[in-house]
């Protein structure tokens, strides 16, 4: 009797902790941290524990088949060159370098697309065509004065830039493609005068939020390094430091791609004296500094690098950074913050799920809000944007909360992007590969790069306005058209496993 209690208690035991660890994995997925209003400081600490990992090393494995597969596919094509040393010289203006014209247009992949525009294919399980794409479909797309009923005030002639642009933002993306908005915005930050400048509370790295007349503010990133420092090879992701011209790279980028889900970013030149230390107050000021080499420094107040060693430096009171329109204040368009589902682990010897589980999609793909809509969609983009920058920092992401679920996915924080320029870091693809879905529209994007004006002389365009240019170092262009190759081969991959399905994975993580 005695016995019999004991293992129906078991049995219950061990039911009770299989529902709660399903639970766990569930609650884990759909986490808003937006909610608690608190965020834990994911990165930028290394955690010490000796859980050691005791799965297979997934991405290694990853890497190696997918790698043996595009070889196979792509003659010589190397898809990690070595690099010729730290900091290499040529500097950022190196002489930009026209990639040859593309031996593979993916004549494959542009035959879908021309069946899909010509309505001749209905479903795809791969490439989700316009009529099933709602960032295409758009049924509605109020903007932020639409909902808040702010038009009036957005069309009175004191009204910023800056407030008539938070006032545009729509729905499904953050600006128009014509919005002349952009530019009044970005000249706005890069010549009006700074009033104040204050620091940001929370985030890993220091950060200044800054003040013009007119209640226009910018995030400001200040410049660490030269365009060619890369990052450390023994440094992990979450150990880089913040490079300010990445954050506006990116911004071009995002533009360029089409998606425009980043906020204008500009570069400019500061006088640390009277545009820094004259119109702060507080506790920073005591962070100020003369170096050894006759610069004028401060290293501000922040959870990990903010001290002596890791301070910023004029030259000698002169600093370029990056500046960042505002987002609208939380008053006006609350955001939602998420983690991202295939967020890294921030930990030197733990694996995240994802790679470890090879079935990994199908647990996010069947989780609101990634079941339907437009969401899964922004996450391959965000992965295909991440890629092509390089930037692994991606924990979490944020969404204006007026706009539900069925609203675009920012592109907030790149600061860690643009890092390493010979190295290809395939686990940024990972969502993409094990996915295996992507929007008509970014594919068709992409091949449009690929076949025509390469991606690399667009964005050195773009960026060649900039107050700050040249803004990236040339290794780091002729990366971006190296990546979207990459891409494209995964899209195909991904294809052909859809048509033949007994052809072997395509991402076999575990
Ligand atoms: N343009 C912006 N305007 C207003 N707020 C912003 C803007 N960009 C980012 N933020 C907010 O500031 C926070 C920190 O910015 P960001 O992530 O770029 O800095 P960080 O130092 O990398 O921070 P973290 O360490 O949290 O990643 C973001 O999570 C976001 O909520
Ligand atoms: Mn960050």
């Amino acid at each position: 009797m005695l016995n019999m209690k004991l293992k129906e208690r078991l049995a219950l035991a061990v039911s009770a902790f299989l529902v709660l660890f399903t639970l766990m994995l569930i609650v884990d997925l759909q986490m808003d941290y937006g909610i608690a209003g608190h965020r834990t400081p994911l990165h930028g600490r290394v955690k010490i524990g000796d859980d050691e990992d005791k799965g297979r090393s997934a991405y290694i494995e990853f890497r190696k088949r997918f790698l043996q597969k595009s070889n196979g596919s792509n003659g010589s094509r190397e898809y990690e060159l070595s690099a010729p040393s730290e900091t290499s010289g040529g500097g950022a203006d190196a002489e930009p370098r026209t990639p040859a014209p593309p031996a593979d247009k993916y004549e494959d992949l542009q035959e879908i697309l021309r069946d899909q525009a010509h309505g001749r294919a209905e479903d795809h399980a791969v490439i989700i065509p316009p009529h099933r794409d709602l960032n295409v479909l758009r049924p509605e797309n109020p903007t932020i004065g639409d909902m808040e009923d702010l038009e009036p005030r957005y069309l009175s002639v004191n009204a910023s830039n800056l407030e008539k642009f938070q006032l545009k933002i729509a729905q499904h993306e953050l600006y128009e493609e014509s919005e002349t908005l952009v530019d009044a915005v970005i000249k706005d930050m890069a010549t009006l005068p700074i009033i104040h400048a204050e620091q940001k509370e929370g985030g890993t790295q220091l950060k200044l939020i800054i003040d013009y007349p007119n209640g226009i503010q910018a995030l400001f990133k200040p410049m660490r390094f030269a365009r060619d420092v890369q990052t450390l090879p023994n440094h992990f992701y979450f150990s880089d430091y913040e490079r300010h011209n990445a954050e506006i790279a990116a911004f071009h980028l995002d533009r360029i791609l089409g998606f425009r889900r980043a906020m204008p970013v500009v570069g400019r030149v500061l006088n640390m004296t009277t545009e820094i230390y004259d119109v702060t107050e507080g506790d920073i000021l005591k962070t100020f500094f003369v170096s050894p080499a006759n610069n004028f420094c401060f290293h501000g107040k922040c959870s990990y690098y903010c001290d002596t060693g890791h301070a910023i430096c004029g030259n000698p009171d002169m600093l370029e950074g990056s500046f960042a329109a505002f987002l609208p204040s939380s008053d006006l368009a609350e955001r939602k913050v998420w983690r991202h589902p295939w967020r890294r682990s921030y930990h030197k010897r733990r694996k995240a799920q994802w790679e470890l589980q090879s079935d990994y999609c199908d647990t996010v793909r069947t989780t609101p809000p990634y079941d339907s809509g437009r969401r899964l969609l922004d996450l391959m983009d965000m992965s295909i944007f991440d890629f092509l920058t390089g930037n692994m920092d991606r924990h979490h992401y944020e969404t204006f909360k007026m706009f539900g679920n069925e609203s675009f996915t920012l592109h907030l924080d790149q600061g860690r992007a643009f890092g390493k320029a010979f190295h290809d870091e395939l686990s940024i693809l990972a969502p993409l590969l094990q996915c295996c879905i992507v929007r008509h529209t970014t594919l068709q994007t992409l091949l449009k790069f690929h076949n025509g004006i390469p991606l690399s002389k667009h964005l050195r365009e773009s960026m060649r306005v900039d107050p700050v240019s040249p803004i990236l170092w040339e290794p780091h262009l002729v990366a971006l058209d190296r990546r979207v190759v990459i891409i494209l081969d995964a899209i195909r991959k991904c294809v052909d496993k859809a048509d033949n399905p007994m052809q072997g994975e395509v991402n076999d993580f575990v």
